[in-house]
């Protein structure tokens, strides 16, 4: 570690004069990259900065989600896959200075752009402004996590070189400068007054005016569309130019064309901005994966991030990654070397997946309050239907799909604005049961306050249906228990159909062969689910919609002894070949019925 001459301490600062940062009072350009620990298992996140590293980044760019760390109000975890501070560790051990991005709102297709859901107990609350609830709930919880960063600045010993406030502010409607202004207070109660914090916004003027602040140094983020400083310069005079995130890829919505930015426009942009002596952080330079339920929705996001990113999802170099690094050398020495290789990926071929016996799944009885996966809404037909007669959810109430099945039998799916209305038949009593699948929470816009569930009146053929049983699943819970490999009965009431069609679980055996590789899962013929293995949560599968075909498995999470539990919830159909299968590499670039 080098001190400051002067002052004996380390500083990093910037000098107006010379529109650069000073690192010790040295000139300092940083050539970053996004790397977000919380898409990536903890096993991984050495071997993801050390191949940062030897690209010749000088520093990572990191989010820190607030709903992945208090997930419930007032429970804080910062262990095993939440361990920031561990990853801040092995980032300074690799060699790699961080810009941190600790939001409290941070975006990235992440559900709910970081908010924890429990936000929207209080029905009117205004996220991202100074609403006092919300307020309330920002204060407590940075105040948890900036003394936890505190020790992580650069000026304190660490490799912190300098923070985000909120996240490109200026986008959102609200343009509340008070909101800012108690973010800015915040941070510097917590932070001290001499680290650099800034802002980044989008390249618009409106975003710029509004997401900016006296104090926050303004920065920008733009993509291979052009060179775009004139517009920081306008709130920036002087100091360094700095592109926050310039975009290597871009992201992946359900049933779109998988991303791919060229990487000939990647390096040329990054070679004309370095050459300006702006400090540039790459967004993304390693993705991952949205496990479990942890993909925003402006709309729904896969549960891949690769993001078509230099590193892949699993972590591979790619070419566009060896064209940054000849980049790079021409403006620094780059670690002498060779890239560390993608890990090793296996082909573990066919697994046969049994359909589950119906009467006994993980249902539990009423709960107030569950924010993510699937609930079970139940009620009784008000009346005989003997003409197929139209359910509808008038006020596009369904967020966000919902299957329905009456006495068992599956009929078919709602979706949020694009499927509201379903025929149903039956008679005076007949069961209906509707599973509603939340499919991740908007993380950008206005739309933010994004309430799941059945949330407007389902009506069947005039009749508001009323008297609903409303279940949580905690399928999560059951399976990280077990179920239904243990063989553990759940004498709890059938919530699914049994029919060849419908919302049904199934279960599988990956047998050990003494390794655990990589390994990418392929449904092939399935509809849309969700996949457990060994009971954690894979994330969603939607080869129906694409352009997502495969499931990343990473390697840690696989026995290497032990036989591997495999157990999929089909949402809609499984194929009469049940079978799943594990290949060796990635196919994310398949909409629906190409693959
Ligand atoms: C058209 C909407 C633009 C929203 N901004 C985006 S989309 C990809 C990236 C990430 O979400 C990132 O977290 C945002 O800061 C900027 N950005």
């Amino acid at each position: 570690v080098r001190l400051d001459k002067a002052s004996g301490t380390r500083t990093f600062s910037i000098d107006y004069s010379h529109d650069r940062f000073l690192k010790d009072g040295a000139p300092f350009q940083y050539i970053s990259g996004s790397v977000h620990y919380f898409r990536i298992p903890r096993a991984y996140w050495k071997d993801r900065l050390l191949k940062m590293y030897m690209t010749g980044l000088n520093a990572a760019q990191v989010y820190v989600p607030w709903n992945f760390h208090e997930t419930i109000q007032g429970v804080y975890n910062f262990t095993g896959d939440r361990d920031l501070e561990h990853f801040l560790d092995l980032a300074n051990r690799t060699g790699l200075f961080v810009i941190l991005r600790p939001g409290p709102y941070i975006c990235a297709e992440w559900e709910m752009g970081g908010l924890p859901a429990w936000l929207l107990q209080k029905p009117n609350i205004m996220v991202r402004t100074a609403d006092p609830d919300y307020l309330q709930a920002v204060n407590d919880w940075l105040a948890v996590l900036l003394p936890k960063v505190k020790p992580w600045l650069y000026g304190n010993g660490g490799n912190i070189l300098s923070v985000q406030v909120e996240n490109e502010y200026g986008s959102y409607f609200a343009c509340d400068y008070n909101y800012m202004r108690h973010l800015r207070a915040l941070f510097r109660y917590f932070l001290g007054d001499d680290t650099i914090l800034f802002t980044t916004d989008g390249n618009t003027n409106r975003e710029m005016t509004c997401g900016t602040l006296q104090g926050l140094y303004a920065t920008i983020d733009f993509g291979t569309g052009g060179v775009a400083f004139d517009r920081q310069r306008r709130f920036e005079p002087r100091g360094p130019l700095v592109n926050s995130e310039f975009y290597t890829g871009w992201l992946d919505h359900w049933g779109e064309q998988h991303a791919h930015v060229d990487t000939e426009k990647v390096s040329n942009m990054l070679g004309e901005m370095l050459s300006m002596g702006a400090s540039v952080n790459m967004y993304m330079f390693e993705g991952g994966t949205n496990f479990g339920y942890w993909n925003g929705a402006y709309r729904s996001v896969v549960t891949s991030y690769d993001y078509n990113a230099p590193l892949s999802e699993a972590g591979d170099p790619t070419d566009k990654l060896l064209a940054i690094r000849e980049v790079i050398k021409k403006f620094r020495d780059i670690p002498l070397g060779p890239m560390p290789p993608a890990t090793p990926k296996f082909a573990y071929g066919f697994v046969a997946m049994k359909k589950e016996d119906l009467t006994n799944l993980p249902c539990l009885d009423l709960c107030l309050f569950q924010y993510y996966g699937y609930m079970l809404y139940r009620t009784k037909l008000p009346r005989m239907v003997s003409d197929p007669t139209p359910l509808i959810s008038p006020l596009n109430g369904i967020h966000d799909r919902a299957y329905i099945s009456i006495n068992g039998m599956y009929l078919g799916f709602l979706e949020r604005d694009t499927q509201l209305v379903i025929n149903v038949t039956g008679q005076e009593g007949d069961q209906m049961d509707v599973l509603v699948e939340n499919m991740g929470r908007v993380n950008f816009g206005s739309k933010i306050n994004d309430f799941k569930g059945l949330v407007s009146n389902l009506i069947l053929g005039g009749d508001v249906l009323t008297d609903w049983q409303i279940y949580s699943l905690d399928i999560d819970g059951t399976i990280a228990g077990g179920w239904p490999h243990s063989g553990v009965k759940q004498h709890q009431p059938g919530m699914m159909s049994n029919s060849t069609e419908g919302p049904a679980f199934y279960m599988g055996m990956l047998e050990p062969t003494g390794f655990a590789w990589d390994t990418f899962l392929k449904l092939r013929g399935w509809t849309k689910g969700q996949v457990w293995i060994n009971g954690v949560n894979l994330g969603r599968y939607w080869p129906q919609r694409g352009p997502q075909q495969t499931l990343y498995v990473p390697g840690p999470l696989l026995s290497s002894s032990q036989p591997n539990n495999i157990t999929v919830l089909e949402l809609e159909g499984a194929p009469v070949d049940t079978r799943v299968v594990f290949l060796d590499r990635a196919q994310l670039d398949s909409t629906m019925g190409t693959s």
